[in-house]
């Protein structure tokens, strides 16, 4: 693909292909391919510390690949030029695990950044847009409060209004429930269905949190640590309950001890 690509409307919304990512030299993963589907819900699952967040990052073009490429609508990030990625990049929502809100803006503020750099909105508009969206999180009337005085699930769903703001294709959410109460959680996990619904984004979610994925996810890859390549693909649900299912992943989604290995 020449730097000068333009994105294909029938190509896949993202593709993944045969990534292997590094630090240094350490590897991480390796033989990592996949698409995501429209509307898919697609969950990255594996055990801590195993590469998830690294791929969303790789994912979005914050972290370049040892190996392989990242296709956005037949696009390869990586072998396109500066502005071509910014327009990619442009193309991501992103709700990293912190929530990563500017502590010295207001919740709107943090909202209308992003609308700021990516759209040509007015000011008017850029304020309306973005109640709009803390509308759709339940947040409208903290929009003048600064993220310290918010819960840990507002500051979720603060970050996730600013993630999708300026309506991006792609949702790529890091962790959203990790660290909530289980109806905080539960909450967050019916927004992101909500969100889907009202922008049709594909979102690709890192999640340890097994009745999220079990009750929004509908696609997946599953990143082993010993083999440190995949070795699942699928919704968690059918993952968890097809017999021929890798046993590692199977303990994973049942919560069972890890089968003991050679
Ligand atoms: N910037 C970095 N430089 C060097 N090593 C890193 C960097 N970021 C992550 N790592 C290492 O890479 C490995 C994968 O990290 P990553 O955060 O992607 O795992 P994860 O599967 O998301 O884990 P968790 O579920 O615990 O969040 C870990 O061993 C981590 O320590």
């Amino acid at each position: 693909m020449s730097a000068m690509a333009t994105p294909q409307d029938d190509a896949p919304l993202v593709e993944v292909k045969n990534l292997e990512m590094r630090f240094g030299t350490r590897l991480i993963q390796r033989g990592v391919s996949f698409t995501v589907a429209p509307r898919t819900i697609f969950a990255v699952m594996g055990g801590s510390g195993v590469g998830k967040s690294t791929l969303l990052r790789h994912m979005i073009g914050l972290l370049a690949p040892a190996g392989g490429q990242v296709l956005h609508r037949g696009v390869d990030y990586w072998a396109s030029d500066a502005a071509t990625r910014a327009r990619l990049r442009a193309r991501c929502g992103m709700l990293f695990q912190s929530a990563a809100l500017w502590s010295a803006m207001t919740v709107l503020d943090n909202v209308m950044l992003p609308l700021e750099q990516l759209t040509d909105l007015n000011a008017a508009a850029r304020r309306e847009r973005a109640m709009e969206v803390l509308g759709w999180v339940g947040l409208e009337s903290f929009a003048g409060y600064l993220p310290d005085r918010l819960s840990g699930g507002m500051k979720k769903r603060a970050g996730l209004a600013r993630a999708i703001a300026a309506e991006p294709p792609l949702l790529f959410l890091d962790e959203p429930s990790a660290g909530l109460d289980p109806i905080s959680a539960r909450r967050l996990d019916d927004l992101v269905l909500d969100i889907r619904e009202r922008t049709g984004a594909a979102v690709v979610m890192v999640s340890h949190e097994l009745p999220s994925l079990f009750a929004i996810a509908d696609d997946g890859i599953y990143l082993d640590d010993d083999s440190r390549q995949p070795i699942a693909r699928g919704s968690p649900r059918a993952l968890r309950d097809a017999a021929d299912t890798h046993p590692t992943v199977r303990a994973f989604l049942r919560r069972e001890e890890p089968p003991a290995r050679p």
